[in-house]
């Protein structure tokens, strides 16, 4: 009996001191127009009623306890609570009544980029680098706090703004956290296993039984920035199973005409982010520092991983050698000119210095190359014996069966 007038008291204090705890967010806010649907609930735009400021808010059904889309929003809320980032949806408040969950989270003018990307057809060079910018500081936040959102693609990237036809600056924020985790860090123990997202924007290795990393965020980035400049997806295989193939087997090409207006330092950035296997990608903060995103031509390229460094390395060994002592008959010179001669810093034009920041140089001896990307993996969450496994062909039925929260 004293325990439960002790409860009738702890709810009394609270109604009168928190009535909005005890309120359905019906009576707080002002239901607006719908904004979006996704697979969970609907999004509507609302007006709190008291300060008449402006809140989209995420109406979910609330699902049988235990559920699989109850662990996705539960988990959703936990991460957007510990999250405070420029580039991330800011979530204000969470009501819960016996039937729905409501997530109120800051409005965004402008939409979805996939709704934006339908309308403008593709984003110029300037745009997609502020977009991507803006989207690689979003998820170095993430990785650095061990959280990969798994998930991110166009639907998933609001802006915040409605956009004014000269103005280049798109103000981003990464939403939807449904299908993100976070891990204990980079060991092999952290590895992820479980195939989910979206098919379109998903990375080779979630699709196998080798397990991942956060380095799927950075492919997802690839497959965005590639439709941002060219408004097509970089695989376009219509059948899932040939979609999947082609994920896992082709390297990224440029056959649009389009193309042909965008600067081969795009490219090459884009063939970094996509790479098949994750110890050859890019991480986000190398993308981060790439001087195609930080418009800075004069800085000396950065090699877009340990295996490239170590290329690089050797080859500014050769030609210091070559510059010490120049050769003295000139057919010998003709002969000994290395093929993999860089020019300096110096001598290289911008342009150079791009292309040669995120180009990769296949290796050349088959021995070595596997112990540099042995030890490029354990950058990228592998461990040596993972990374062994990484590069075992798996038939691709199975991968097919193993899927599961892919959309
Ligand atoms: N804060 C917001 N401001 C404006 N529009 C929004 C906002 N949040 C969501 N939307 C719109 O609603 C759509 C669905 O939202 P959201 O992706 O969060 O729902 P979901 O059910 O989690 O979707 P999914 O099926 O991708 O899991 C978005 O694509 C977007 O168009």
């Amino acid at each position: 009996l004293e325990g439960s007038s002790c409860l009738v008291t702890v709810y009394i204090t609270n109604v009168l001191f928190f009535p909005f705890l005890f309120l359905s967010p019906k009576e707080i806010y002002e239901f607006g127009m719908k904004l979006g649907q996704g697979s969970f609930g609907v999004v509507y735009e609302a007006t709190h009623i008291e300060t008449q400021t402006k809140w989209a808010i995420k109406e979910v059904c609330r699902p049988a306890a235990g559920s699989s889309k109850v662990v996705m929003v539960d988990n959703e809320i936990e991460i957007l609570k510990q999250v405070n980032h420029a580039h991330i949806i800011h979530l204000q408040a969470v009501y819960r009544t016996a039937t729905m969950i409501y997530l109120v989270t800051e409005l965004c003018k402008g939409g979805d980029l996939r709704q934006l990307l339908q309308r403008k057809k593709f984003f110029t060079e300037d745009e997609t680098r502020n977009i991507i910018g803006s989207l690689a500081d979003a998820v170095v936040y993430l990785h650095k706090r061990v959280t990969v959102h798994r998930d991110l693609k166009l639907e998933n990237i609001l802006v915040k703004n409605s956009l004014n036809e000269d103005d280049s600056s798109i103000d981003i924020k990464v939403t939807d956290f449904g299908l993100s985790v976070k891990t204990g860090g980079a060991g092999i123990e952290n590895i992820m296993t479980e195939a989910c997202g979206t098919l379109m924007y998903m990375a080779p290795e979630m699709m196998s039984d080798r397990g991942y990393s956060q380095m799927c965020d950075v492919w997802s980035i690839g497959v965005v920035m590639y439709m941002l400049l060219c408004g097509e997806p970089p695989f376009t295989s219509k059948r899932k199973a040939l979609l999947l193939k082609e994920i896992m087997n082709t390297e990224v090409r440029f056959p649009q005409p389009i193309w042909a207006t965008v600067s081969d330092a795009a490219k090459n950035l884009l063939t970094c982010l996509l790479k098949v296997d994750p110890a050859y990608r890019m991480s986000a903060n190398q993308l981060l520092e790439n001087p195609w995103i930080t418009g800075d031509t004069n800085v000396p390229a950065v090699p877009s991983n340990i295996f490239e460094m170590m290329c690089r390395h050797r080859e500014e060994k050769e030609s210091n050698i070559d510059y010490l002592n120049p050769p003295s008959h000139s057919k010998n010179k003709q002969t000994k000119k290395p093929k993999t001669f860089e020019p300096s810093v110096k001598q290289r034009r911008p342009q150079d210095k791009k292309d040669f920041s995120t180009g990769q140089k296949p290796p050349t001896d088959s021995s070595k190359a596997d112990s540099q990307r042995i030890s490029t993996s354990s950058k990228v969450g592998l461990t040596p014996a993972n990374h062994q496994l990484a590069l075992r062909p798996i038939p691709i039925q199975n991968k097919i069966k193993k899927t599961s929260h892919i959309k």
